[in-house]
């Protein structure tokens, strides 16, 4: 297995939806990340700038959902993970979207992306 940087449980809260009485409110949203990285670069130079940094991929995040709208949480998740493979160099990423309020009989509904970078970094 490769090693992660990884992120979960991150909440945040989005106009997302395709309801029109959705463009109007702001909704929950979960995120879990992983995020691949060979974490023997910084543990050997005890360097945050060899890592992901968790708190700063985080805060990109929450400003995102914050700034942006989307009918599908596809779209918010696929546009999301383009910005952050290429704002954090990530060589490989899964993210998985959850939208806790969308069915109340469900314990969850979301999505789950891998996405790679076209160059390695
Ligand atoms: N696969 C998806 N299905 C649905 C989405 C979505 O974003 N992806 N969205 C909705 C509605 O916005 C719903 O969340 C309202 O409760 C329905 N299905």
């Amino acid at each position: 297995m490769k090693d992660l940087v990884f992120i979960e449980g991150l909440k945040a809260q989005a106009v997302i939806g395709v309801y029109d009485w959705e463009k109007v409110i702001r909704q929950d949203l979960v995120f879990d990340l992983q995020m691949e990285h060979d974490n023997r670069v910084p543990a050997a130079t005890d360097d945050l700038a060899k890592t992901l940094d968790y708190e700063a991929i985080s805060n990109y995040i929450l400003a995102f959902c914050d700034e942006r709208q989307f009918e599908l949480i596809e779209t918010l998740a696929e546009h999301l993970v383009e910005e952050l493979i290429k704002n954090f160099m990530l060589n490989a990423v899964t993210l998985t979207l959850r939208k806790p309020g969308a069915v109340s009989a469900a314990q969850a509904v979301g999505v789950k992306i891998y996405r790679e970078s076209a160059v390695r970094y």
